[in-house]
């Protein structure tokens, strides 16, 4: 096993708020992670971390092997793949869906003059039909559901085989069938040994894909539960963190949660 991310006793504070405090946490290569928290916890923040974007106030941050601080960002971030709504946002609606993926491997948005080798464009088709994309490659990527670009988004993070993928909420603002349809790919790609480790930031128990193994609880900037997800997951873990009571069911790996009456 190969750490990935380990952060020691961490916090981030602006404007002399505390918005991560004393976060510890650490993640394996083989680990696929959940954070899960109510609006304001600090996930994004800690994503933030998570792909070299920023800097902890106070403690440590490691990504893959290297402290925040002392290593080149940049070159650290082409080892990282990181999809949010905000990074759907700076793709071109004009732009094809297959360079929409291929455009990854010199980490632009939007094709220009760039001459792309003949490995990176079967590797591009290699992800397209991975993420069931391969009949939308020539479409533009203004023109696809929301859930058909979410998929390309996290098609275009997985091009260059990152060595962590960071998904900031990838089933928000989905319907039913597109969401269910994503969690059953990102199920696939969990329990897949050759995916990297994954880090999925979500409000809801209900989008965790099966395959997912372990869940960080955050409420207030604080780590309130972490662990692997069949032990923390948990009625009790879920009332500290979202300050009320729940029902928790489970049924085939998929969990449900609702306010107990
Ligand atoms: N740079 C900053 N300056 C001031 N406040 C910030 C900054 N970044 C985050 N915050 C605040 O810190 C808190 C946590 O933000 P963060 O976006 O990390 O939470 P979150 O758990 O991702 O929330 P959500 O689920 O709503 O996306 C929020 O109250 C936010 O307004």
């Amino acid at each position: 096993m190969t750490n990935v991310l380990r952060l020691n006793d961490v916090s981030y504070v602006r404007n002399q708020r505390p918005i991560l405090d004393n976060v510890s946490w650490s993640v394996e290569d083989s680990e696929r992670w959940v954070v899960l928290g109510p609006n304001g916890a600090g996930k994004t923040t800690l994503m933030k971390l998570a792909m070299a974007a920023d800097y902890p106030t106070t403690g440590s941050v490691d990504v893959l092997d290297e402290r925040l601080g002392k290593v080149d960002v940049f070159d650290l971030r082409t080892r990282i793949g990181f999809v949010s709504s905000a990074s759907a946002r700076r793709i071109p609606a004009h732009e094809l869906v297959r360079d929409v993926v291929l455009t990854a491997a010199y980490s632009v948005e939007g094709r220009w003059n760039e001459q792309y080798d003949s490995i990176d464009v079967r590797q591009a088709e290699r992800v397209l039909a991975e993420w069931d994309l391969a009949d939308f490659a020539d479409n533009t990527f203004g023109t696809l559901s929301d859930g058909e670009q979410k998929r390309a988004m996290i098609a275009r993070a997985v091009m260059t085989d990152p060595e962590m993928l960071l998904l900031d909420e990838p089933s928000a603002s989905l319907d039913l069938g597109a969401r269910e349809r994503l969690l059953q790919m990102l199920s696939g790609f969990a329990r897949s040994p050759y995916s990297p480790a994954m880090i999925m930031v979500t409000h809801h128990v209900e989008e965790i894909p099966p395959g997912f193994t372990h869940v960080l609880m955050m409420r207030g900037g604080k780590v309130q539960a972490a662990g692997p997800i069949a032990e923390t997951l948990t009625a009790e873990n879920l009332e500290v963190t979202f300050g009320m009571q729940f029902e928790l069911a489970e049924a085939n790996g998929r969990y449900a949660a609702t306010a107990r009456p």
